[in-house]
C-alpha cells in the first residue's frame, strides 16, 4: 500500500522542517524526527527530487509500506539564513493554478499580496489573508519576490512590462519569477525588462494540473538568474514537489513545450483509440483498464479516460491552452527545422476543438474533434 509522506517547508520558521509524519493505515500519525530525515536522505543522496522508498526497518514501519517523499531542499541549493528570506511575496494572475498556488503560499504562512485582472477571483484569498494592491506594479513595488501565473505570451507581457506592469515596480534587489507557459523569445523579452529594472528574473514553467497546484505537488521547470532561483526554493518548495534548474532563460519554456507537445499528442492519439475501439464493439472502459496495466500507462489515461467516455470535461487544464501550447512547441521545432509531424496534426485537432466552442472545456474534450457530430451541442 502506498501511503504519502509530506515534507512542507514553512515559511514562518526554519525552511526546512524537523518532523514530518506517515499516516498508518489506520490513520495513526507517526512522528518522523529530524534524525530519521537525515536517514531518509541517505538512502537518496538528490533528496530535491519526489522518490519512493522501499520500507526498511529503520523507518520503523510496517513492511507493506511504501513512502512516497515530498522532498525538497539540496544539494544545489541550501535554505537562506532565515534573516535573508525575502518575506513579501507578490502573485499576479490567479486562474485554475495561480489561485491553488498562491493558497499554498498562504497557508505556510508567507506574507503574500495579490492581483488579479478580474479582481473577485482575489477575494478568497484576502479571506486567507492574502493583502491585495490594484497593479502588478504596486505588488512588485510592495514585495520581495513576485510570482506570475498568466494565461499566455501576451498576458504575460502585458502584466510584466505593460502599462502599471510589474516591471515599473521592480529595483535592485527584488525578483520575478514567471511561471506562465511560454515561448522563449517571451520570456526573454520579460527577463529584459525586468532585469533593466536591476531586479532579478526566473521563468518557472511548471508540470501538473490543478490537482496537483491545490497539492502541492507541481513540478517547476525553472531558468534564469540562479541567485533568485536560490532565494525563490524554499517558495517553489511549498508549491511544488521538484524543481530543476535548467540555466539560461528559454530552457524552462523550452522544456516545458517539448513536454506539453507529447502531452497533447498523447492525448489526441488517445482519443482516436477511445473512439476506434467503441466502434468496433469494445468498451472504451476496459480499454482504458487494459492500458492502465500495460507498457503505455500513464496517469493521465486513468485520470482522464472514464469522463471521457461520458462525454465529461471537468476543466483542470483549459483546451485553448494546450492548444497554445503546441502552437508554440510548433514555432520551437521549426526554429531549429526539426520535423514534428504530429504535433502538427495534434494541433490541427485542438484547433477543430476550439472552433466548435471547447476552448474552456477541459483539453480532453480535443476527442469532440473526432466525433462527426458534438453530443454536447446537439
Ligand atoms: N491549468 C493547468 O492544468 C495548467 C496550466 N498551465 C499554464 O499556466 C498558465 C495559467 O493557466 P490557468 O491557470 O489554467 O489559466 P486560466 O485561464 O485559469 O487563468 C489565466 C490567468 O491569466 C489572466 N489573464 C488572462 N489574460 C490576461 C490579460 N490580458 N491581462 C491580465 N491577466 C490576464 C487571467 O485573469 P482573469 O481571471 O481576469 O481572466 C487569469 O488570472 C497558462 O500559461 C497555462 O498554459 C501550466 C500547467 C498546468
Ligand atoms: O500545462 C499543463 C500541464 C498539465 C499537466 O502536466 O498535467
Amino acid at each position: 500500500m502506498a501511503k504519502i509522506l509530506m515534507l512542507k517547508p514553512s515559511c514562518s520558521s526554519n525552511h526546512y522542517l524537523t518532523t514530518a509524519s506517515i499516516l498508518s493505515p489506520q490513520n495513526a500519525a507517526v512522528s518522523l524526527t529530524k534524525a530519521t530525515m537525515a536517514m531518509c536522505s541517505s538512502f537518496c543522496p538528490r533528496i530535491n527530487i519526489q522518490f519512493r522508498a522501499k520500507p526498511t526497518s529503520r523507518f520503523s514501519i510496517k513492511p507493506q509500506f511504501s513512502v512516497q517523499f515530498k522532498a525538497f531542499s539540496s544539494q544545489d541549493s541550501n535554505p537562506p539564513p532565515k534573516d535573508e528570506v525575502p518575506t513579501r511575496i507578490g502573485f499576479l494572475g490567479l486562474g485554475i493554478m495561480g489561485s491553488p498556488m498562491a493558497q499554498n503560499l498562504i497557508k505556510a504562512g508567507c506574507d503574500v499580496t495579490v492581483w488579479n485582472r478580474t479582481k473577485s477571483k482575489c477575494d478568497p484569498l484576502v479571506s486567507l489573508g492574502a493583502k491585495y494592491k490594484s497593479s502588478p506594479e504596486e505588488v512588485a513595488a510592495s514585495c520581495d519576490v513576485t510570482f506570475a501565473m498568466l494565461a499566455d505570451p501576451e498576458s504575460a507581457a502585458e502584466v510584466a512590462y505593460g502599462k502599471h506592469g510589474a516591471a515599473s515596480g521592480m529595483s535592485p534587489g527584488k525578483g520575478y519569477v514567471d511561471v506562465s507557459t511560454v515561448d522563449g523569445p517571451t520570456s526573454k523579452l520579460i527577463s529584459t525588462r525586468i532585469k533593466s529594472s536591476g531586479a532579478l528574473f526566473l521563468e518557472a514553467p511548471v508540470s501538473g494540473s490543478k490537482k496537483p497546484a491545490e497539492d502541492g505537488q507541481l513540478i517547476f521547470l525553472t531558468a534564469g538568474d540562479k541567485s533568485l532561483y536560490e532565494t525563490a526554493a524554499p517558495f517553489l518548495d511549498i508549491m511544488g514537489k521538484s524543481r530543476f534548474y535548467l540555466g539560461d532563460v528559454g530552457n524552462g519554456a523550452a522544456m516545458k513545450l517539448v513536454v506539453n507537445m507529447i502531452m497533447g499528442s498523447m492525448m489526441a492519439s488517445f482519443s482516436e483509440g477511445l473512439l476506434l475501439s467503441e466502434k468496433v464493439g469494445l468498451d472504451p472502459k476496459v480499454l482504458v483498464e487494459v492500458i492502465t496495466q500495460g507498457a503505455i500507462n500513464a496517469p493521465m489515461y486513468s485520470m482522464k479516460g472514464p469522463s471521457m467516455v461520458q462525454s465529461l470535461y471537468p476543466t483542470a487544464f483549459p483546451l485553448k491552452h494546450q492548444q497554445k501550447d503546441l502552437r508554440l512547441a510548433l514555432g520551437l521545432a521549426e526554429s531549429v527545422c526539426q520535423p514534428t509531424p504530429i504535433a502538427a496534426a495534434a494541433n490541427e485537432l485542438y484547433k477543430v476543438a476550439k472552433s466548435r466552442g471547447l476552448s474552456d472545456d477541459d483539453f480532453s474534450a480535443v476527442i469532440e474533434a473526432l466525433k462527426g457530430k458534438l453530443d454536447k451541442l446537439s
